[in-house]
């Protein structure tokens, strides 16, 4: 990826905002957003429902156009990733093919954009995940935790520049949620893919953001944005510590604030 000027790269949201047309007024649902977060970092997206944090993540994914402001990726905007295929998404439902086998839908996205199959990838995609032992099987015969796996095993398909995750375990109880949460921590590092995530968990993005960006009510803007300075391989401990707590109570705090 292109360098970005000067300072280390990173995917830059800004002065964005975003209003969806509608019969008598438009709904804004993003008003001068700014934020940036390194490539090859984790930034999580929390904010009160309805905020407009879907709204933002599909403007990164260039999915949707900003009215104002500019997005880019170390100089790329989304509209150039999305046509190279270097953004992945999964979103809360897993959205997989009930016909076809876990393979068969990790490899969806190389059969949309006619791509040769990258196996040697997607056996290490299905080993990362857990799932080489479920390759064959369809959907149905998976459990939730499972099928949130082959969602982002698949979104990691085409070696992504990007991720973007918009709630992908909400679904889950704690334990499994705990788990893929450092799944995806080790799966990020190995790749060192960017990653803008979406939760409505706090402690879940203080687990796993380098930058937390919290967002007031819609039409959103950014209320605060902290950065979690600790290494990856030490977030499973850090869960337990006192500063892990402190953080959470802070942005549980400004989450209050900002209603
Ligand atoms: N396709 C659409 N057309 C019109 N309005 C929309 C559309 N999608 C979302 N909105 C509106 O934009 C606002 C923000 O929605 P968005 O889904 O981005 O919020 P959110 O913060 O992700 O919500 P939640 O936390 O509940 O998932 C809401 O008022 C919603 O009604």
């Amino acid at each position: 990826m292109p360098a970005d000027g000067a300072g280390p790269p990173v995917l830059r949201v800004d002065g964005v905002s975003f209003g969806y047309p509608g019969r008598r007024d438009a709904v804004t649902a993003v008003d001068d957003v700014s934020f940036t977060v390194p490539v090859g970092g984790i930034g999580v997206l929390v904010g009160p429902s309805g905020c407009g944090k879907s709204t933002l993540l599909r403007l990164v994914a260039g999915l949707l156009e900003p009215t104002a402001g500019t997005i880019d990726v170390a100089g790329v905007p989304p509209a150039r990733l999305r046509r190279d295929r270097r953004a992945g998404f999964a979103f809360q439902d897993p959205g997989l093919l009930s016909w076809r086998s876990v393979r068969r839908n990790i490899e969806l996205p190389f059969d949309l954009a006619r791509l040769p199959k990258d196996r040697a990838w997607v056996d290490h995609l299905l080993e990362i995940t857990g799932l080489a032992d479920w390759a064959g099987r369809r959907p149905r015969e998976l459990s939730g935790g499972m099928r949130q796996r082959v969602a982002l095993a698949r979104a990691l398909a085409t070696r992504p520049d990007v991720l973007l995750l918009d709630e992908p375990f909400g679904a889950l109880d704690e334990i499994t949620r705990a788990d893929l949460n450092f799944e995806l921590l080790r799966i990020l590092s190995d790749t060192g893919t960017t990653c803008l995530l979406v939760t409505h968990s706090v402690d879940e993005a203080v687990l796993l953001a380098d930058t937390v960006v919290v967002l007031g009510p819609r039409p959103c803007s950014v209320h605060a944005v902290h950065d979690v300075p600790v290494p990856r391989r030490d977030r499973r401990e850090q869960r337990d510590s006192v500063e892990f707590a402190a953080r959470c109570r802070a942005i549980r705090a400004e989450l209050e604030a900002a209603r």
